[in-house]
């Protein structure tokens, strides 16, 4: 049987890493140890490996995000490739799967992976997570489905997925729904199908969005800074359904006078924020005055969604389109 091709990319990570011998601390590695020759994923796939970065992911930002997706679509339109496997640092890759997912206009399985465990460590987890994200870049099942994350045996959308532990190996999960698939020694099977998917083609990053926590007796001079800093737009992790202090409200209601976007997503691990209240600083007041409320995605997607909507040609229609999914 004829092997699919696999664009692997390497952009650095804990995947990518070792722990020094002397200091004991977790680094960057130079001789990446899961390069195709270690680790005899020829195998399962005819791989073409580039390195794109060698970034632990605290590094990256959506400048390497758009470079990503501007390399899988050069190498997708000069040649045949049946799917894309990404290693990334952990502590943001939901974040790049997630602008992947609503930038990258393609068919083909595109898969993002990591690891834990540097690759020195013993129960080392990349080059398992690495094999498992290769077959389900290669399975049939896998197209139309979007950006997928795999680690630890399970296949998450990068919508629904996110970082829960600091360290544990089954740190990936998706609070809302669960996995939409799993791996096992012989088979790669899904078990449930993402939502209808849209996608925002961007060129440019050149508007930016701040991301704020809402707290206990938060004060509205951090919102009022944002605003003289010149941001564009503006995500809110509200309490509980959608909420935020009275204090709030007079600023967030001239921000959205100066046409400055403000997004609302709960700070609540599980949920979705909803105009339930009508106190002052309820969720129902928020959204009359024109905040934006989204369906269950979490402040750093929000950012990323809002982000992708105003760098595109069509902001207002993006918006308007990305937070009614
Ligand atoms: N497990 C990891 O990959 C964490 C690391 N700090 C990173 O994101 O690059």
């Amino acid at each position: 049987m004829k092997l699919k091709t696999i664009l692997l990319i390497h952009t650095g990570g804990t995947i990518s890493m070792e722990v020094h011998a002397e200091t004991g601390v977790v680094i960057p590695t130079e001789n990446n140890p899961l390069f195709i020759e270690g680790v005899k994923l020829k195998e399962h796939a005819d791989i073409i490996e580039i390195e794109a970065f060698n970034l632990p992911s605290p590094h990256i930002t959506p400048r390497e995000m758009l470079i990503l997706k501007e390399l899988i679509e050069s190498y997708t339109r000069e040649q045949k490739i049946d799917g894309v496997v990404i290693t990334h640092g952990t502590d943001t890759l939901e974040e790049t799967a997630y602008f992947l997912d609503l930038s990258l206009e393609t068919t083909i399985p595109i898969v993002l992976t990591g690891a834990m465990r540097s690759s020195n460590e013993i129960g080392s987890d990349g080059l398992y997570n690495l094999l498992s994200a290769v077959k389900v870049a290669c399975s049939e099942d896998a197209k139309e489905k979007g950006v997928l994350v795999v680690l630890n045996d399970e296949i998450h959308t990068a919508e629904n997925v996110t970082k829960t532990h600091a360290s544990n190996v089954s740190t990936f999960q998706s609070p809302q729904y669960g996995p939409i698939g799993f791996i096992s020694k012989s088979i790669v099977h899904f078990h449930h199908s993402p939502n209808h998917r849209a996608v925002f083609p961007i060129q440019s990053i050149t508007k930016r969005v701040a991301l704020f926590k809402v707290y206990a007796g938060m004060e509205p001079d951090l919102l009022e800074s944002s605003v003289k800093l010149g941001y564009d737009g503006i995500v809110l992790e509200a309490l509980g359904q959608g909420n935020v202090p009275p204090s709030l409200v007079p600023i967030i209601e001239e921000i959205l006078k100066k046409d400055i976007p403000i997004v609302l997503v709960s700070r609540c691990f599980n949920g979705i924020a909803q105009d339930v209240y009508g106190y002052v600083g309820g969720g129902k007041g928020l959204k009359e005055l024109g905040v934006i409320f989204t369906k269950g995605l979490n402040g750093q997607k929000a950012r990323l969604a809002l982000l992708i909507a105003l760098n595109h040609s069509d902001s207002r229609k993006a918006m308007e389109d990305i937070f009614s999914i």
